[in-house]
């Protein structure tokens, strides 16, 4: 069964991968030598869609999973967690879900190795979007991996288009994976097209960097262009060191990482966007939905998994209460 009833609102509808993260159960260790990994459901949308949904947002989810085994479990486990997965198609024509495994070397030495290779993910076709869908959401959050090929990137664009045909806020998280990228001139291309039109576009100080084909970009710069255009929020994280939002009437906001005892990096970006996407939608202001995303993504780094580890709205505001002292 799903959530789905006709005409219910979504305060958000992520578009893009749901896959399979295979997280290394041995601590501290190569992938060489790595013998064990846990399953989770895994895709950097899918995460947000699962984290947002886990905070108490009505959230929706558009993709394409595989028909078969690892297809029916992220479906599953994305309804069980409360996510309308009327959207979502199974494919007919043998794509596979895309793999994750990642190696927790240390706490902040980790890497993700990447089956991606024909998923079925990046087979959604423009005809599978469906606008009474899109148009039924506040916001629309799409990842920059799913403009990485065709016909899946045409399927991005033509929901971008009606998002912004029905007032739908496009919300753009950059999410660089350079596994399905051809080279770097096309990837820019294709974040730029659809960061000019975002409402709100996130991403690594590194991810606009590719966004721009360029190495050691400024904030400044990258904000002066971005606010020639659609967007009204930029946020720019830089890791450990914290991030930051701009907004085009020039405001700028800072928050720091929460300290915590940190397991592995990898997460910390998906749990950041659903949180501060809920405060947003909660109508929290810019420098509280920082310290939302910042204290989302500390708890994750703390635990094993990106998805099943996004925590719940009470201990994301006991963390911001309790623990005024931040990284530097
Ligand atoms: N080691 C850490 N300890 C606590 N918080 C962290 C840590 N690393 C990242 N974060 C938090 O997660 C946010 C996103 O991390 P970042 O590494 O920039 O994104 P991504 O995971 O997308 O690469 C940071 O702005 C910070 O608030
Ligand atoms: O996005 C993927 O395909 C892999 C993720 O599921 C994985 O958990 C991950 O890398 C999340 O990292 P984040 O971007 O730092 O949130």
């Amino acid at each position: 069964m799903t959530n789905e009833t006709s005409g219910e609102k979504f305060d958000l509808i992520a578009i893009g991968r749901a896959c399979i993260d295979l997280n290394a159960t041995e601590y501290n260790r190569p992938m060489e030598e790595t013998m064990t990994f846990t399953k989770y459901v895994g895709g950097s949308p899918a995460n947000i869609a699962i984290g947002s949904a886990k905070l108490g947002l009505k959230t929706g989810f558009i993709g394409k999973i595989a028909d078969d085994q690892h297809g029916r479990f992220i479906r599953g486990y994305m309804e069980k967690a409360g996510i309308d997965v009327s959207g979502m198609v199974v494919d007919q024509e043998g794509h596979k879900t895309g793999l994750a495994f990642t190696e927790i070397k240390s706490p902040d030495e980790c890497s993700i190795l990447m089956y991606r290779d024909d998923v079925a993910d990046l087979y959604l076709q423009p005809e599978e979007v469906d606008e009474e869908y899109i148009r039924r959401a506040n916001k629309l959050v799409v990842s920059g991996t799913a403009l990485a090929q065709s016909p899946s990137r045409e399927a991005v664009l033509k929901a971008v288009h009606l998002a912004k045909k029905n007032g739908v806020e496009i919300v753009f998280e950059l999410d660089y994976r350079p596994y399905t990228w051809k080279s770097a001139e096309e990837t820019a291309v294709y974040y730029s097209l659809v960061a000019q039109q975002a409402d709100i576009v996130i991403g690594t100080r590194d991810e606009y960097d590719i966004m721009e084909n360029a190495v050691g970009g400024s904030n400044e710069r990258t904000t002066e262009a971005l606010f020639k255009h659609a967007p009204r929020i930029a946020v720019i994280k830089h890791g450990v060191e914290g991030s930051y939002a701009y907004t085009r009437e020039g405001g700028t906001y800072r928050a720091q990482a929460y300290k915590t005892k940190v397991l592995k990096t990898f997460g910390a970006g998906d749990s950041y966007a659903s949180a501060f996407l809920y405060a947003l939608v909660q109508g929290k202001d810019l420098e509280t939905a920082l310290k939302y995303g910042s204290a989302s993504a500390s708890i994750v780094v703390s635990r094993h998994s990106s998805s099943d580890a996004m925590p719940a709205v009470d201990e994301i505001e006991a963390l911001i209460a309790d623990q005024p002292v931040l990284h530097s």
